[in-house]
């Protein structure tokens, strides 16, 4: 039965508002069209950006408790509607129903320590003393929101990542506009809907849909604007950052997340994270698994248990509750993926599953002995596929994992403490996680990555420091 087209209306200052243009919203697992949404020109971000001027000076006026109440009641509308959050998660996205549950608990969780963290916008007293002549001297300094924050999201957590930025700057008095990904506009106007029905006053928070460079060009060169916040990869994070001129930049952008399972692991263990970490949301995952380095003592036993279990993997129905894993965004990403497999089994890499296409589908993907010059060892696939590497000792391990432009996040399996504890200061990433694999994430932790992975920490606290700027109070007292 196809979907009557209900034609959404994107959130442009607080009104609901429909465009001449329109963007088709696809299913990916069978590309049926879901819905529509407008295609916002140039022009339309342009106003929205003048209405956020406005906006701006409203949220710098609200006080913390009414902020606080605002981003609860935004997350209490979500959890009162967390079917239909995670159906359009489901639909529009690649993730399966049950992934798509799980992340609309995480949008509630970082809403709700969002809110949290508005009452923790501290200051600190300054000992202006401390400097011979300044004993009459007394202040601090406290911390004010910087105003308009453009937030641009990407595809793969189409509300949660969203929620990441509208929280934190609905927390900090900021006004946001929100540019989605174009596959994926549908959950972050939901989130606009519930920032609405919890009476957040207008011009605070817009949503706008759109092509990326078209509308994001403006929204990221417009002097208004004074802090940009990017999730997405490394191509669009750069040519932003160039184009972004004299604001803040925050970016969230791509991995090649390393693995490193030592003989003394628990091997059970280490299977079942690594193989729920390269196949989680069909690998669009920017913690995703991507290497694994297995101490060769216990390559054989790990291999062949890891093989077994990503062999049992349910590939189907997004809907289902028994799909373990749905397709690709889109077919075009699958063939990119198909591509980057083919590449690196033609220079000698060896298939132990998968490696199989189906339109958007692509089969959970096991590689060993892949060549150094492959594209796939080096780069991020950001699809369902993982490289096996035998290493003969943790120095080794790290020195290969390290051997990529990207550090995110790292997992390491060992149950000796002084070799984590090598690992943790030898492994050049933003987060290392022991005897978890590198997809481990709570939403109130410092996140973010080094080298290509992007600049500065999200994590709600950590975005609300990026969020607002400090201003210093002294007062020269009387003799
Ligand atoms: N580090 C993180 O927290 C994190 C989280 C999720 C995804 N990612 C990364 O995101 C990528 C996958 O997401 P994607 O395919 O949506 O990324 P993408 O870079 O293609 O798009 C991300 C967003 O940027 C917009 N965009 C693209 N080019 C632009 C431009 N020139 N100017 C302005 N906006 C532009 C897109 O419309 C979209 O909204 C992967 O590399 C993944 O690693 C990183
Ligand atoms: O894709 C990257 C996400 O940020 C990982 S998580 O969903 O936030 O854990």
């Amino acid at each position: 039965m196809p979907t009557q087209l209900t034609g959404q209306k994107m959130f442009l200052a607080g009104k609901w508002v429909k465009s001449d243009r329109t963007i088709e919203v696809r299913d990916p697992q069978d590309n049926s069209i879901i819905d529509i949404v407008p295609a916002a020109s140039a022009e339309d971000m342009m106003n929205c950006i003048e209405e956020a001027k406005d906006g701006a000076k409203i949220a710098a006026s609200m006080p913390v408790h009414e902020r606080m109440r605002i981003v609860h009641a935004a997350a209490d509308y979500i959890e009162n509607h967390a079917e239909k959050y995670a159906r359009t998660i489901a639909r529009e996205g690649s993730k399966t129903i049950r992934e798509a549950t799980i992340e609309v608990a995480r949008c509630i969780q970082t809403l709700r320590i969002s809110a949290e963290e508005a009452r923790r916008i501290h200051g600190e007293t300054i000992p202006f003393d401390q400097m011979p002549g300044s004993e009459n001297r007394v202040g601090y300094f406290y911390r004010f929101p910087i105003g308009i924050i453009g937030a641009i999201t990407p595809f793969n957590d189409p509300l949660n990542l969203v929620a990441h930025k509208v929280g934190p700057a609905i927390a900090s008095g900021n006004a946001i506009i929100v540019k989605p990904a174009t596959v994926t506009p549908l959950s972050a106007l939901l989130l606009a809907e519930a920032f609405a029905e919890a009476g957040l006053p207008s011009k605070v928070l817009s949503v706008i849909t759109g092509y990326g460079s078209e509308i994001g060009d403006v929204l990221v060169t417009h002097p208004a604007i004074r802090m940009i916040s990017f999730t997405g990869g490394l191509e669009a994070g750069e040519e932003i950052s160039r184009k972004a001129g004299l604001k803040k930049i925050s970016m969230e952008l791509g991995s090649n997340s390393p693995v490193i399972v030592l003989e003394d692991a628990d091997i059970e263990a280490a299977v079942e994270s690594t193989v729920s970490g390269s196949f989680w949301a069909a690998g669009q995952n920017c913690l995703g698994v991507q290497r694994i380095y297995v101490q060769e003592s216990i390559l054989e036993a790990f291999q062949e248990k890891f093989v077994k279990t990503t062999k049992e993997y349910n590939i189907g129905d997004k809907q289902s509750e028994l799909t373990d894993m749905g397709p690709l965004i889109t077919e075009k990403e699958a063939v990119r993926v198909e591509r980057m497999v083919n590449e690196a089994i033609e220079k000698g890499a060896v298939l132990l599953t998968g490696g199989k296409r189906n339109g958007a589908f692509y089969s959970p993907t096991v590689l060993t002995d892949v060549p150094e010059n492959c594209t796939i060892a080096k780069e991020e696939i950001f699809g369902p596929v993982v490289l096996l590497y035998s290493v003969s000792d943790l120095d080794t391990a790290i020195r290969k994992s390290n051997d990529v432009d990207y550090g995110l996040q790292a997992g390491v399996f060992t149950n000796d403490l002084g070799k984590a504890h090598k690992a943790i200061a030898k492994m050049d990433v933003g987060g290392i996680m022991i005897n978890d694999s590198s997809d481990y994430r709570i939403d109130a932790m410092p996140f973010g990555g080094t080298k290509n992975s992007g600049l500065g920490r999200e994590g709600i606290k950590f975005a609300i420091e990026e969020m607002t700027e400090q201003k210093v109070v002294c007062f020269k007292l009387s003799n």
